[in-house]
């Protein structure tokens, strides 16, 4: 038995192990077999612990593909949750926090800074396609823009997570990548880049706070659309918020805080401008000095990097001054305070006249007295005569607090507006957008109320559409299409939806409505409608039985009650009839703005709007969700799931349990497997054929049937015969290493007709400058052949004449010198003439006279004569041979 173990483990081997405790959280762990013995195994698991195992815990090997971290998880051979989750922790160990499931990304908040955001990486993965470098919320980025180009649709990318999974951060990121791939293209474009940058710090002064899970929590929802023109240029940007938690600006729960703007507020102003506004140290004011976090320091320059924000958004002074004002008038509103007696029975409020009220009148710019009466006292209109009525101290602080948080929630609308309308100043046409979504999280904080009701409704409908994206339209379409399809069990959570809000005429949103808008409702009576309508609805957690005003709703991450204290309240417009006067009555213009579409006249000129059916918070709320999913509907969705490693906020720490309920929430699980058994990736046949024809040197003709023909030929050269892709009606079916492979293929023939165009390019180019090269140096070679030759002529003109000279001066010497050996001959025979001629005379003379005496003398001298002249011939001839 032990022997076979062995064979089936041996040392080395990876197995998965069962978790030790038995709960459902605790998944089992991939670990390496150090040690074998009879029963049992020596182990030790990624987190380098060793522990001892009995042989019953092992449940199998691991997969080959499961050995090492992929950058895809659909490319895991083993699709269980278990070996997700080990992929996503020793990913991280090794600071690898990005993770793809197909398109669909998952980012595992690292809780400290990672070298992975800057501008050379943003250069990189703009210039890859999606899964040609390591998985990172740029390459969806940039897979985004590339698709909404080449699509011409607009896009979106929803990012979803619990409060301090690191949404937010992400959004900065994807605003950031986007933003910088256009920068520099334009000044207009560069302007809009730092104004959509600088939205960030001055939406967070006023929307964020610090909160138990997270110490920068966006306490709002947005929806940033950024704008690109036709050339795919960033034009313009707009931001949508949702549900503002406004119940924070006057009660904050332990160890929380109000939102940054207020601290910054106390400071950040100098000295003369707290005067102005009334304003001393944080500590003093009630909606800020509830608790007091000592983690959290206060800067100085906080404020200063929001006023910055303000002046790039084109706030004015004027515009800063009566925000900073605003605020002023909240934090006095918090430290108004109420004394209380009884007179006939009924408790009397009175207003403590002291330096708070004074400021809130100053700043306010009311009478004093109507402030003190719509303090203290509310008006009530019984059969069209008005009546004051006292009201109890709880009442009028409820009435007080609750303008305080209209207020505040009106400033926080008037602050995006003003963001709106700086960064959507161009108008275009035919813009195609990408929206990003980061919307608060799934909330259960124990006593939940109308606002988590809203946030996790939020919630339900995100994951509507992106079940509805991932699972629903996937089954259509294939079946549809007729190809074949394995159906995959998912949580559909349409229930939830029609429990919650929707058209459903009972569903909870509209019963809080109804009975908002009755006399006689209250949250009692919204309850037992709720439990009445909806006692059978399994999504419907009736808890009547309990001491608690409370009921259960099932979400898709599980079941959280609501308590119903307040429902109504929070659900209508808080603000009577006379605040409301009382701010139309105001000298100050700014607050009255803020107001004004509660102030504007009715279509009845004569009353105000507020006296005709409630505009409640629900309904609102609904609208505005209705639109978002109406624009997340007509764009393709990319979806990124922010998971929360730890609940300390601790880097390196990777609690499983934790993870793993996150990624059981977010419906990764099943996702994974249809993203691994699923199709994908599908085109149309004619956009199959027009993207990919290169790939067999194909012109596009238009008909659909040649398409289908060219999508087969293209897939059969490229994929192969047999391999897992399917040809539907009027689509093409494919996975992602079936697209990658294409594209591969598609990439190669471009870019061998790049280097074919380059070639012949820099051939032609190349042969003109040889041309020219060649007619230059065939000038050169003349002009240098030219000055060679000449000069060669020269030489050997030289030379002619030099050997002329010495011919003519040979011919003149031979000349003189046969001429002179001519004349010495010539003198010679008239010497010899003469002498003989003188022998003669001596010898006539001899004749005559003493010849004996005379001729020995005769005889010397014809000798001296003789050889004179034969001398001379020998002279002659010596000259004559010398000058040859
Ligand atoms: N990629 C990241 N790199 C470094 N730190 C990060 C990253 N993502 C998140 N964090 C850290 O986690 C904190 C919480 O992140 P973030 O505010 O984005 O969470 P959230 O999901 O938006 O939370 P909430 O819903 O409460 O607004 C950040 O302040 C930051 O310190």
């Amino acid at each position: 038995m032990v022997k076979q173990y062995v064979t089936t483990y041996p040392v080395g081997t990876y197995v998965w192990v069962k978790s030790i405790t038995n709960d459902v959280l605790d998944v089992p762990k991939a670990c390496k077999i150090l040690s074998v013995t009879n029963k049992q195994l020596k182990v030790i698991d990624d987190d380098d612990k060793e522990f001892w195992i009995s042989r019953s815990s092992v449940i199998k090997e691991l997969h080959p593909s499961c050995l090492q971290p992929l950058d895809n998880m659909v490319g895991f051979g083993d699709q269980e949750e278990y070996s997700i989750l080990r992929n996503l922790h020793i990913r991280f160990r090794r600071n690898l926090i990005y993770t793809y499931i197909g398109k669909m990304l998952v980012a595992v908040n690292p809780y400290k800074a990672l070298t992975i955001y800057d501008e050379p990486h943003i250069m990189k993965y703009r210039q890859h396609n999606l899964e040609e470098l390591p998985a990172h919320i740029y390459a969806i980025s940039n897979d985004c823009l590339k698709t909404m180009r080449s699509h011409s649709k607009s896009q979106c990318i929803v990012i979803s997570g619990e409060s301090g999974a690191g949404k937010t951060e992400s959004t900065k990121f994807i605003v950031k990548f986007l933003t910088s791939t256009s920068k520099g293209r334009s000044t207009q474009v560069n302007k809009i880049e730092d104004q959509l940058v600088k939205a960030n710090p001055l939406l967070e002064a006023f929307g964020n706070a610090s909160t138990t899970y997270n110490d920068n929590s966006s306490r709002f929802g947005k929806f940033v659309v950024m704008s690109y023109d036709q050339s795919g240029l960033l034009n313009k940007a707009h931001i949508q918020h949702y549900l503002l938690e406004k119940s924070r600006v006057t009660q904050i729960k332990p160890s929380e805080r109000n939102y940054h703007i207020f601290y910054q507020l106390l400071n950040g102003l100098n000295r003369i401008e707290q005067e102005q506004l009334d304003l001393s140290t944080s500590m003093k004011y009630n909606f800020v000095n509830q608790t007091f976090d000592s983690r959290l320091r206060l800067k100085k320059d906080d404020l200063k990097v929001t006023e910055d924000a303000m002046e790039t958004l084109e706030f004015t002074k004027q515009d800063r001054w009566n925000v900073f004002k605003t605020l002023a008038i909240i934090l006095h509103l918090g430290n108004i305070a109420y004394s209380s007696n009884e007179i006939d029975n009924m408790e009397n409020t009175e207003v403590k006249d002291d330096t708070s009220l004074e400021s809130v009148y100053k700043l306010l710019q009311v009478d004093k007295t109507i402030l003190y009466d719509t303090l203290s006292r509310k008006t009530l209109s019984i059969h069209g005569k008005k009546t004051v009525s006292p009201v109890t101290k709880s009442q009028a602080k409820m009435t007080k607090d609750g303008f305080a948080r209209t207020l505040y929630e009106k400033l926080f609308k008037f602050i995006i507006e003003k963001i709106n309308s700086t960064l959507s100043k161009k108008v275009v046409q035919a813009e195609l957008s990408i929206g990003v979504l980061d919307i608060y999280g799934f909330e259960d904080i124990g006593i939940n109320s109308f606002e988590q009701l809203c946030i996790n409704y939020t919630n339900e409908c995100l994951q509507q559409f992106f079940l509805t994206h991932i699972f629903k339209l996937e089954e259509q379409e294939h079946v549809k299409e007729g190809v074949k399809w394995t159906p995959i069990q998912y949580e559909d959570n349409e229930n939830v939806l029609n429990l919650i809000g929707g058209m459903q005429p009972n569903c909870l949103l509209k019963i809080v409505d109804e009975q908002a808008n009755l006399m006689t409702g209250s949250d009692e009576t919204f309850l037992l409608k709720a439990v009445r309508a909806h006692s059978k609805n399994p999504a419907f957690v009736d808890s009547l039985g309990g001491s608690n005003h409370s009921f259960g709703v099932l979400h898709f991450a599980g079941v959280v009650f609501y308590e119903v204290n307040g429902f109504l309240e929070k659900n209508r417009n808080p603000l009577s009839n006379d605040w409301l006067q009382l701010i139309s009555s105001s000298k100050n213009n700014f607050i009255k703005e803020l107001f004004k579409e509660d102030l504007a006249p009715n279509n009845n000129r004569s009353k105000p709007k507020h006296v005709a059916k409630l505009k409640t918070v629900a309904s609102q709320y609904q609208r505005s969700l209705d639109s978002l999913m109406t624009s997340l509907k007509a764009s393709e969705p990319y979806f990124i799931r922010c998971i929360k490693p730890n609940n300390l906020k601790k880097p390196d720490l990777f609690v499983d349990s934790l993870c793993c309920l996150q990624l059981r929430y977010a419906g990764l699980m099943a996702t994974t497997k249809i993203r691994k058994n699923g199709y994908q990736i599908r085109y149309k046949y004619e956009e199959f054929a027009e993207k990919y024809r290169y790939i067999i040197g194909l012109r596009f003709n238009g008909s659909i049937k040649s398409c289908r023909k060219v999508t087969e030929d293209i897939c059969l050269k490229v994929l192969g015969a047999g391999t897992d892709y399917q040809f539907g009606k009027s689509k093409v079916f494919l996975k992602c290493e079936h697209e990658a492979s294409l594209d591969r293929a598609k990439n190669q023939v471009l870019w061998d007709s790049v280097v074919t165009i380059q070639k012949n390019w820099r051939r032609f180019f190349e042969k003109k400058r040889f041309n020219q090269l060649r007619k230059s140096a065939v000038i050169i070679q003349s002009n240098w052949k030219a000055r060679r030759d000449r000069r060669s002529y020269l030489a050997l003109l030289r030379g002619i004449l030099r050997l002329q000279a010495c011919i003519k001066s040979r011919i003149l010497l031979e000349k003189f010198c046969s001429q002179r050996y001519l004349v010495i001959r010539l003198q010679a025979r008239c010497r010899g003439f003469m002498a003989r001629k003188k022998v003669k005379e001596m010898l006539d003379l001899r004749k005559k006279d003493d010849v004996a005496i005379l001729g020995d003398d005769i005889d010397a001298w014809i000798t001296s004569v003789f050889n004179a002249a034969i001398q001379d011939d020998e002279d002659m001839k010596e000259i004559y041979t010398h000058r040859l």
